[in-house]
């Protein structure tokens, strides 16, 4: 962990993606919202590696849902086809009181194709009430850092 400018401030996971046909378009290239859910399954893939537990058993015991996307923004450098290898390496950039950004660098080879950022929020959804965000809990960061 590092409270470096640039540098991430948790730990970095990796994430593999198989290309395949179904995920291009007729001219063989990705269609960018894969991306999106290959970041998706990244985050919480990250938490995982990290030695969270899947959400659904986290509800149990903390009322936490989930970690619901409050903001996107990807930038596109190079397309990918099927047949690539791609990597997906996931880190958290800033923890906020209520929110973080998990920033997502897919890489195929030492190629950069696209960079991420999610802000998301640790949320529960009390029975009859509404979705809620929370301070992101001192466990979840230590397990994460
Ligand atoms: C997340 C919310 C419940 C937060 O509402 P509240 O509990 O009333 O909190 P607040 O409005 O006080 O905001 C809390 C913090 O979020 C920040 N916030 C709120 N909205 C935004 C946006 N859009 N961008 C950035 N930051 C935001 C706000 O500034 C506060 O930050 P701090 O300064 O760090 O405290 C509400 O904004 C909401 O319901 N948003 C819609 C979420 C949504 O529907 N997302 C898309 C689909 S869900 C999804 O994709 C998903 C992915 C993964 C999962 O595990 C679960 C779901």
């Amino acid at each position: 962990m590092s409270n470096d400018p640039g540098k991430p401030m948790s730990k970095t996971t990796i994430y593999d993606v198989k290309v395949m046909f179904g995920d291009c378009d007729p001219a063989g290239i990705v269609f960018f919202p894969n991306f999106s859910k290959w970041m998706d399954a990244s985050s919480l893939d990250f938490f995982v590696q990290c030695g969270i537990l899947p959400w659904r058993e986290l509800r149990k015991t903390t009322g936490i849902i989930g970690t619901p996307l409050l903001e996107i923004h990807t930038k596109f450098m190079r397309p990918a086809t099927y047949g690539d290898l791609i990597h997906v390496h996931t880190s958290v950039e800033t923890w906020n009181a209520k929110t973080f950004v998990q920033k997502h660098i897919v890489k195929k080879g030492d190629e950069i194709l696209c960079e991420g950022r999610e802000t998301r929020a640790f949320c529960i959804h009390p029975e009859g009430g509404r979705l809620q965000a929370i301070p992101v809990p001192d466990f979840i960061k230590d397990k994460c850092c």
